[in-house]
């Protein structure tokens, strides 16, 4: 298998001659992410922005020659499908796709398009049932609308609850995940809102509805992005709410072109670089959770307030120190911000909090508590830091109502833009590089990405942590993260006070 510069994703979908969705489409978003698009065309449909004249499936030798064609030189990174005209089709390719995944396992996103949205029926009626048992399978996501999904799981989809049930049905039928769009009906208004429905987990992500015409080619851009992201390395989480954010940018920058008489072509306007693009991951303690059907009233967090700001959003050099001893060695070096975090607690782990406290209180410190949020509340700290998954266990409001600064994990887009909904004092993203303090080799975020998240967030505390080395830190503070966290690089150093000194020149630069 050739190597290539760029990854390389195939479309297998139709040609719209309007040029709005279809492969014309899926082109032109593969690009905006950097990736190498090659198509397999199933159908040549005759379309304009008001209605589709002809479909034109072509012959099957015509299809899986493109698609053997490919395989020999442009191997994909990732596959995304959209329009299969026919059951014969639909066989096919999951025959043809069987075979490639047994050579590599490549990710595989179908958008099961039926229907164009001037409402004329793309695919022969029927297909429903080879899609199922032979298609689905194979697919890592599927991406349907809310009217292909009640096609296909053969069941009204009128409320939250019922769509959950029907992703959850075709989830048993054997594809992955299911990603349901919900551009075409809100359930709450002025909200546009997708389901994920994932390894048993539902996320909601809510995007404000943008008016205008110009939403032609939505569900084609949707799948071909998150098909981009996951052959760049993207987690699915990741992929679908950056693909929905594009998505919505094409909506929003594309609303003002005039092109054709009926549904003009949803924008393709490059990587999606602002905030308000992306959607809000929905928390199921907040009101308007009731109407997705996915409350939990026992939480009781005060959304509007958020966690108190810290004294500036440029945190610095945050060593991350397990004992009270080194807190007090960096504090006298300079250091403001610093964090004890405890793994193996012994019995004085009150105490080792209390002593904490107390220089921090002498040295004037930003001084965060890693996981024992009890206890930190209890000794009156400065703040607390916590993980993910903490955020499932703690009790948020009691260190809201404590007074506490917040700081919390994240792993890549998603988990930053759910973190971001609770408005901590900090954000930290990680791991950017390799390390051998903790695994996290499942998570790794290079420079770019980083670079990209804090984008979205220019003026919001962040920190960067996981691997950053001196020789590193030069390429992370560019990213414009305002601080950065280590344990070996300080703890580990031959000359922790040189270490520092070097590090500080290097952030304050
Ligand atoms: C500044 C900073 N960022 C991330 C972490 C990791 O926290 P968490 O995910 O809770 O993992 P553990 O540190 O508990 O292993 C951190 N501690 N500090
Ligand atoms: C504790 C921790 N959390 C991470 C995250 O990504 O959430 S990475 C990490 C380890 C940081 O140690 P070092 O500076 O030695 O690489
Ligand atoms: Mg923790």
């Amino acid at each position: 298998m050739q190597e290539s510069s760029k990854p390389i994703v195939w479309s297998i979908a139709g040609s719209d001659s309007g040029g709005g969705a279809g492969i014309q489409a899926d082109l032109l978003t593969f690009a905006d992410f950097g990736c190498h698009g090659c198509t397999a065309i199933t159908a040549n449909t005759a379309q304009n922005t008001t209605d589709v004249a002809a479909i034109n499936a072509v012959p099957l030798d015509v299809l899986i020659s493109q698609l053997a064609t490919l395989q020999r030189d442009l191997f994909p990174a990732a596959i995304k499908i959209g329009l299969l005209a026919n059951s014969g089709q639909v066989a096919a390719v999951a025959e043809f796709l069987r075979a490639l995944l047994q050579i590599k396992k490549i990710p595989v996103v179908y958008d099961p398009v039926a229907v164009a949205s001037s409402g004329a029926a793309l695919t022969e009626g029927g297909i429903g049932e080879t899609v199922i048992e032979m298609l689905l399978p194979l697919c890592d996501l599927i991406t349907p609308n809310r009217h292909e999904l009640e096609l296909l799981a053969g069941a009204p989809v009128g409320s939250a609850g019922r769509i959950v049930a029907a992703a959850q049905q075709l989830c048993a039928a054997g594809c992955d995940a299911l990603l349901v769009t919900g551009g075409h009906g809100e359930l709450v208004e002025g909200e546009m809102a997708d389901l994920l429905w994932d390894s048993g987990r539902a996320d909601w992500f809510i995007g404000e509805k943008i008016p205008g015409d110009n939403n032609h080619g939505t569900g084609c851009t949707l799948s071909s992005a998150i098909a981009a992201c996951l052959a760049l390395g993207y987690p699915l989480r990741d992929a679908c709410v950056v693909a929905k954010a594009y998505v919505q940018r094409g909506l929003r920058q594309g609303k003002g072109e005039k092109i054709g008489s009926g549904a003009g072509p949803v924008g393709h306007c490059g990587w999606p670089s602002e905030l308000r693009d992306f959607p809000d991951i929905l928390l199921p303690s907040e009101d308007r959770a009731k109407a997705y059907g996915f409350s939990d009233t026992a939480d009781k967090f005060a959304f509007e307030q958020g966690f108190a700001p810290p004294d500036t959003s440029r945190l610095g050099l945050y060593p991350v120190v397990d004992s009270v001893e080194w807190l007090e060695k960096l504090a006298e070096r300079g250091v403001r911000t610093l964090q004890l975090r405890i793994k193996n607690p012994g019995g004085d782990l009150r105490q080792q909090v209390e002593g904490a406290v107390a220089i921090g209180r002498e040295y004037n410190l930003r001084l965060f508590i890693n996981d024992f949020w009890q206890l930190a509340i209890e000794c009156g700290a400065y703040g607390v830091h916590l993980g993910q998954e903490d955020l499932q266990s703690a009790d948020l409001g009691a260190i809201q109502r404590a007074g506490l600064k917040l700081g919390i994990s994240t792993h890549g887009f998603y988990e930053l833009l759910l973190a971001y909904r609770y408005r901590p004092s900090y954000l930290a993203i990680g791991a950017i590089f390799v390390t051998d303090t903790k695994d996290m080799s499942a998570q790794l975020q290079g420079t770019e990405k980083l670079a990209r998240m804090a984008a979205l967030l220019p003026d919001y505390p962040l920190v960067a942590i996981g691997g950053i080395s001196l020789a590193r830190a030069p390429a992370v503070a560019a990213t414009g993260v305002g601080s950065i966290a280590v344990v070996s690089a300080v703890t580990g150093a031959e000359n922790y006070r040189q270490a520092v000194e070097q590090f500080q020149a290097v952030i304050e630069n």
